[in-house]
């Protein structure tokens, strides 16, 4: 049964779910880095929101790990390429909460422009303040978004209800959406110098760090009110509280920090400054939503191998999993098994699926392939991490798909390009279960490939099968399996033997020195 811990507070339907279906979970929140490393080792899985830190120490010490789930849509909390190199699969749930955080954007615009916390606050006091108030209108004024995705598209939405003029900056914003919703695209310049309130949608990148900088808050209209409900790191706070002293900027509020918890900062306590803890996402509808789909997205991945809103992998559907299971058999055996015989030095590979198999969804074979190719290299590969390791390696990875049928109802070819040439081999599904090879080198075989192996290449001579077979027997090696194919009559042999121990060392010299042996290499699946 797969393990689950919950290390961040989370509705508790998320444990509802995993225990239905079928996974244990344990609800342990707020420990530090320390405890956290202290247990993790025993965990399938790790849920969390944004204030578990996974580091690459935690990864690192996160043994039996293989997916890590964000109850939420940021993920600047997980180390992912750390995560990706040891085979970790990260997923998000990139809705669930953006209704409710756009809501929480527009409720602090509203704040901002009535000033209302510190009426409120005067009101309490028994201050009755009426003409120290004096607010401003939403309609008819600009908001500026930085970053038009889901989030920042919900808050244009709700901004044009509210008769507002919305201008946009975000660099993939295309032309058609725009005027899908209603947004003007502008550049960065041309926001800061037209909007009278500015909001921030974007993911924390280097791209977007600092994008509210000193520099770029000076081009802002004077009087204008900044929201930030996305990252902190997207606005410089040193700058913005000298902004909003000097009186330059009108208003800020700010749900995200640069620090969090955000015990201490220097805005605190300016006036024209409003905070709320990272709320974002906290509505019972958002925490229900992303408790539930995560729960989901774990438990189907660690069920049945489907992959959802992963940020490293591609995506697998739950139904398409156990399709693609035989096939992701298929293929690992077969990249094991050019990678056994090329050894170091693969320049490149390329995966050729046809009949049934091109059907399917290429990736997946592909990550298959590699993680098989790449066991030579290391034993924590798997899916999720062979790509990666494939392009820092610099292999050259193609993809070919043919809608012809062949001999085979399905086929999965393997070809690498190396030191030692060009090799190919290819298999297909028996019964449409069970993985089978059925070429290598061009040459006719049909073997299973499974526990230890020999494989031989040998010159087509009569006698030598007796002699292989008397070597292997006085050495007590049985042979469970016996495949053989051949170029021509007389030409170049391969046999593949299944054995039901290794065949290494002196046993196997004394196999290569066999008169007409070629090649003789030790397998193993
Ligand atoms: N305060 C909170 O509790 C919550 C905060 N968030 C944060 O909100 C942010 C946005 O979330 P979504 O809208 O769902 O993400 P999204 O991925 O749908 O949209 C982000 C947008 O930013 C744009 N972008 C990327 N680089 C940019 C750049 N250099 N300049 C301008 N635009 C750029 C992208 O093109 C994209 O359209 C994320 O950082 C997320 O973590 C999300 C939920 C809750
Ligand atoms: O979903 C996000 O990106 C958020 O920032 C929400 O964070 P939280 O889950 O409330 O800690």
């Amino acid at each position: 049964m797969p393990k689950v811990l919950i290390s961040d507070k989370m509705d508790p339907k998320a444990a509802q779910i995993f225990r239905e279906r079928g996974v244990e979970v344990d609800e342990i929140t707020g420990k530090t880095p320390e405890e956290l490393k202290a247990i993790i080792g025993q965990y399938d899985g790790l849920a969390i929101r944004s204030s578990t830190k996974v580091t690459k120490e935690i990864l690192d010490a996160a043994t039996n790990l293989k997916v890590v789930g964000r109850a939420g849509i940021g993920v600047d909390n997980v180390d992912i390429p750390a995560a990706s190199a040891k085979g970790v699969v990260v997923m998000n749930t990139p809705f669930g909460n953006s209704i409710t955080t756009a809501e929480h954007a527009v409720a602090l615009m509203f704040a901002l422009a009535r000033d209302i916390p510190e009426a409120d606050k005067s009101t309490q006091a028994g201050k009755w303040e009426k003409n120290r108030f004096m607010g401003v209108e939403l309609t008819n004024k600009t908001l500026g978004l930085i970053g038009a995705g889901n989030i920042g598209s919900i808050v244009a939405d709700r901004a044009l209800g509210l008769k507002m003029k919305v201008i946009a900056y975000d660099p993939f914003l295309t032309p058609e959406r725009a005027v899908e919703m209603g947004v003007e695209k502008v550049t960065l310049d041309d926001l800061l110098a037209r909007a009278d309130f500015i909001t921030l949608h974007t993911p924390l990148t280097d791209s977007t760090r600092n994008i509210l900088s000193r520099e770029n808050l000076a081009k802002t209209k004077k009087g204008v009110r900044v929201i930030n409900c996305a990252r902190g790191g997207l606005i410089d706070e040193e700058a913005l509280k000298d902004a909003l002293d000097s009186g330059h900027v009108a208003g800020a509020a700010l749900d995200v920090f640069v620090e969090e918890p955000a015990k201490v900062s220097p805005l605190f306590g300016t006036p024209g400054f409003i905070s709320t803890p990272h709320l974002g996402a906290s509505t019972n509808e958002a925490q229900v939503n992303v408790a539930i789909q995560v729960a989901e997205q774990m438990a189907d991945f660690l069920v049945n191998g489907g992959v959802t809103n992963a940020l490293n992998m591609p995506s697998l559907s739950a139904e398409e999993a156990p399709k693609l299971k035989p096939y992701m058999a298929l293929a690992e055996q077969l990249g094991s098994l050019v990678g056994q015989l090329s050894g170091e030095g693969l320049m490149a590979v390329s995966v050729e699926v046809e009949g049934a198999a091109a059907e399917l969804n290429q990736k997946p074979i592909t990550g298959a392939v590699l993680a098989g190719l790449m066991k030579v290299y290391s034993d924590t590969v798997n899916m999720v991490n062979a790509p990666f390791l494939a392009k820092e390696r610099g292999l050259d990875v193609r993809e070919v798909r043919h809608d012809r049928e062949g001999d085979y109802h399905t086929l999965i070819r393997v070809s690498v390009n190396g030191r030692n040439g060009e090799r190919s081999v290819a298999g297909t599904l028996f019964s449409n279960r069970t993985p089978r090879l059925v070429e290598m080198f061009g040459i006719k075989v049909e073997a299973d490939l499974e526990g230890d192996m020999l494989y031989i290449v040998n010159d087509d001579k009569p006698g030598f099968i007796g002699r292989l077979g008397s070597t292997l027997g006085e050495a007590g090696i049985n042979i469970g399996t016996f495949h053989l194919g051949r170029r021509s009559a007389g030409g170049e042999a391969v046999l593949l033997l299944s054995v039901d121990s290794p065949v290494q060392g002196d046993l196997l010299k004394t196999v290569c020195s066999l008169p007409g042996v070629r090649q003789a290499k030790a397998l193993r699946f």
